[in-house]
């Protein structure tokens, strides 16, 4: 299995992308591995936060898992995907409970939409993190462009898009992109930083969290993400496209 979901006795599921060989890319096992976290994060009332990160110290994920989705080459080839996730990575964004993001190294491409759509990102200091798409002739596709502009003010967040390029995490932290940068074990990090919201009761955990899903539901942040499906499979399917596929994979 390309992942692991564990339960900490402190009251905080993690779930864990264990393909650190292919830099923790997502394929379609992980996919499903995601969706089942949610859902038990979502299930359990012992559960209080859904903790996300990445085996090892190279990347947290760098997105979408080309060596599997370079065969998808039409618009609506590519919709298919990468619309699975993005109903994914919006039932990440509205879960009734606080995500915590644990940025352990490389973040790139859908591996900053996953990061966006959790409700707190903390990350490694010396990591480096960039919606890279738009160098690769295609946008975000996932839904991670409308979640980050749900959570960074517009002008942070366009030039995280527009510039297209990694960035360190010192510079995503004065953005406001990363909450809090660690320098010790990743877990032990990301509990200091939980202890304090650990200690409230998960209904009250839930009703702060509701005054936000409120409002990404009443501002229909579903309907965009769709749109922004729509957009990232036309682009898909042009030449630039696939000439990136190939050159990234012929890199060797
Ligand atoms: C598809 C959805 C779309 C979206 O909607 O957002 C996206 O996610 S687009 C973004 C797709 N991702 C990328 O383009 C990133 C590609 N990877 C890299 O740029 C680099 O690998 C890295 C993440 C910066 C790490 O660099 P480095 O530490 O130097 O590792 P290597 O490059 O040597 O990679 C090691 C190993 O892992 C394989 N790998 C890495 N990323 C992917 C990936 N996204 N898909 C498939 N495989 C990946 C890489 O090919 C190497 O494999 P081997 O050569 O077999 O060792």
């Amino acid at each position: 299995m390309a992942y692991t979901i564990e339960k900490n006795e402190k009251g905080y599921l993690v779930f864990t992308i264990t393909r650190s060989e292919k830099r923790n890319a997502i394929n379609y096992d992980i996919m499903e591995g995601l969706s089942k976290a949610i859902s038990e994060a979502e299930g359990a009332s012992d559960i209080k936060a859904l903790v996300i990160t990445g085996e090892g110290e190279r990347a947290f994920c760098s997105g979408g898992d080309l060596s599997v989705f370079h065969s998808l080459y039409t618009k609506e080839e590519a919709y298919s995907m990468l619309s699975k996730m993005a109903d994914i990575l919006y039932s990440l964004t509205i879960l009734s409970k606080p995500t915590i993001a644990v940025i352990n190294g490389t973040a790139v491409g859908g591996g900053c939409e996953l990061a966006s759509a959790c409700d707190f990102r903390l990350a490694r200091k010396g990591i480096k993190a960039g919606f890279v798409q738009g160098m690769q002739a295609i946008t975000t596709g996932w839904g991670g462009g409308s979640i980050l502009a749900e959570k960074l003010p517009a002008e942070a967040a366009m030039k995280l898009l527009m510039e297209a390029e990694p960035q360190t995490a010192e510079f995503l932290y004065d953005i406001g992109f990363i909450h809090h940068l660690y320098h010790e074990e990743p877990l032990c990090a990301c509990e200091q930083f939980l202890e304090k919201i650990l200690r409230l009761d998960v209904n009250v955990l839930m009703a702060y969290k509701k005054i936000w899903i409120n409002k990404w539901v009443e501002s229909k942040l579903r309907v965009r993400i769709e749109e922004e499906v729509k957009t990232c499979a036309v682009l898909w399917e042009s030449d630039a496209h696939h000439q990136y596929i190939q050159a990234f994979l012929n890199k060797k």
